[in-house]
């Protein structure tokens, strides 16, 4: 399927949404759902969820129900989750092995092959089975490991050094937890993680002075 520029940002984060609970139905051995079991399970309206699905493509007739299995092909694939996506870590401070420490990257399909930092002390550790390469040979392990992820967990004074690198070495995506805005080429695409953005957001909820909801 081609993919469509004008889905919106917050269709995108309910389309990951649904392919979470679909892979929950599914692994229940669930075949067929409705949109209005799918959005009872996730407080979502079954005709938010019909538009979403018909944003993305033609599955599903109406009153049928959806096929488990086309519909996480079909948003599998427009995710481009039905490929594994190699990662390394840069940065194997705190965060860095926080991160290769779990293993549910591993297991939807984005393994962590390698953590990078500059401290001589860390060089040659293993995290969770991981090793930490000196970042002289960053390059080099891209290039030849078909990496295509890099996760940023270095602090902010270097970030943009270790982007610019990253990028220079071919690398088409960034996950951006260093709580520092980078610059990139248009064809390098940047997640940004913000744990401090995402506390905010909840002390704005319990805010009842201003929480509208
Ligand atoms: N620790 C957290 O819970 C947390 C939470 C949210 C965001 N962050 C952000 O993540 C980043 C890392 O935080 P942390 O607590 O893991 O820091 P940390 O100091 O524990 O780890 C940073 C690591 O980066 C390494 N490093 C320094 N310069 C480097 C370079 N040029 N190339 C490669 N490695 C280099 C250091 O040797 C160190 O091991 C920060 O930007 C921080 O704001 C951390």
């Amino acid at each position: 399927m081609e993919k469509d520029k004008t889905v919106s940002n917050t269709t995108i984060r309910r389309l990951t949404k649904y392919y979470r609970y679909i892979e929950e139905l599914n692994s229940k051995n669930v075949k067929i759902v409705s949109s209005y079991t799918l959005g009872k399970m996730m407080g979502i309206s079954p005709s938010l969820i019909r538009q979403d699905f018909n944003a993305i493509g033609e599955f599903g007739r109406q009153g049928h129900g959806y096929q488990l299995d086309t519909l996480k092909q079909e948003i599998g694939n427009f995710l481009g989750l039905n490929k594994v996506h190699n990662m390394i870590v840069i940065g194997a401070g705190n965060l860095g092995q926080t991160l290769a420490n779990y293993d549910g990257f591993d297991k939807v399909g984005f393994p962590i092959k390698a953590l990078f930092d500059i401290n001589p002390k860390l060089i040659g550790m293993k995290i969770n089975g991981v090793e930490i390469i000196d970042l002289d040979n960053l390059k080099s392990f891209i290039k030849n490991n078909n990496i295509d992820i890099g996760i940023l967990c270095v602090r902010k004074h270097c970030v943009q050094e270790m982007t610019d690198i990253l990028v220079d070495a071919g690398i088409k995506g960034i996950w951006n937890f260093s709580a520092t805005d980078i610059n990139v080429p248009d064809d390098v695409k940047v997640e940004n993680v913000n744990f401090s953005n995402s506390l905010f957001t909840l002390s704005y909820l319990m805010n009842d002075k201003y929480n509208l909801a």
